[in-house]
């Protein structure tokens, strides 16, 4: 449920607290605990992507904060039948599906819905079966929201990814184009449309200030920050970036 006269909401994904766990084999730090200390700063959601390797959250985080999470949980997954299995039981607020390769650093670009419509349909169905919202994470191509809405996911991710790797003020300019295009777009189709991927904290006010955005998810630049000032102020930091880009959005906009 999307708060009322809320100007723009913060999903912090905490994948990358798992990831420095993990690189020790130690317990710590707990992502269960950075979902609690995110929430109390301000998070109005906890992001979690339980990629089919375990590289970073693994099964007992989900469990976890599936108990223990006081806001809601969005579990980032691929569309294969282990991860519905899971995400049937642990039932989430919302599941994003993403595409992932065993290879790749981070998720490379959006998932291939238009290719693989009966596939992501299916998925769609059985999690709304199970009471889950679906999310698609995508690019903003026409091509790939006109096959979300075939099939029948109420909300859309745009993956800012392109718009975050361009180096120059003009590419840049370009990419965030595309990506308001496609955002408007989904919006006037019904849609909910949420964006992520690659944003930080100087990159984000564009992408925050574009109105019809209801959510961003935002993680590895979040945790790199809190390693060095600490969680609370890093999520506090992002939120009131974001806030403020859309207010000054809204006040231009009249
Ligand atoms: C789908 C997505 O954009 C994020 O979940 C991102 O993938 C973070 O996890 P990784 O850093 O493992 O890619
Ligand atoms: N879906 C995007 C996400 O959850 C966070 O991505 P990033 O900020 O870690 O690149």
């Amino acid at each position: 449920m999307i708060p009322e006269h809320y100007p723009i909401l913060l999903g912090v994904n905490i994948d990358h607290v798992a990831t420095v766990r993990n690189a020790r084999g130690v317990s710590y730090p707990d992502p269960v605990t950075a979902a609690a200390l995110a929430e109390q700063a301000g998070a109005d959601g906890i992001t979690i992507h339980l990629r089919e390797d375990r590289r970073h959250i693994r099964d007992r985080d989900v469990e976890m904060l599936a108990d223990t999470l006081q806001t809601r949980m969005n579990l980032e997954m691929a569309v294969t039948d282990e991860m519905l299995a899971i995400a049937c039981r642990i039932k989430p607020a919302y599941v994003c599906l993403v595409p992932e390769k065993r290879e790749e650093l981070t998720t490379e670009g959006g998932l291939d819905v238009a290719g693989q419509r009966d596939k992501i349909k299916a998925a769609v169905e059985q999690l709304a079966e199970a009471g889950i919202e679906t999310s698609l994470f995508i690019d903003a191509q026409r091509e790939q929201i006109d096959a979300a809405l075939d099939c029948g996911a109420p909300i859309i991710e745009i993956h800012t990814g392109h718009y975050a790797e361009q180096q120059s003020e003009k590419t840049q300019q370009q990419a965030l184009a595309t990506l308001i295009d496609g955002i408007q777009y989904a919006h006037s189709a019904g849609l909910q449309v949420n964006a992520g991927h690659g944003l930080h904290y100087h990159n984000t006010a564009p992408i925050a200030a574009i109105p019809e955005l209801v959510e961003l998810n935002i993680g590895h630049a979040i945790i790199a920050r809190a390693v060095l000032v600490g969680l609370d102020r890093a999520v506090r930091d992002m939120k009131a970036l974001m806030v403020s880009a859309r207010q000054q959005a809204l006040m231009k906009q009249g």
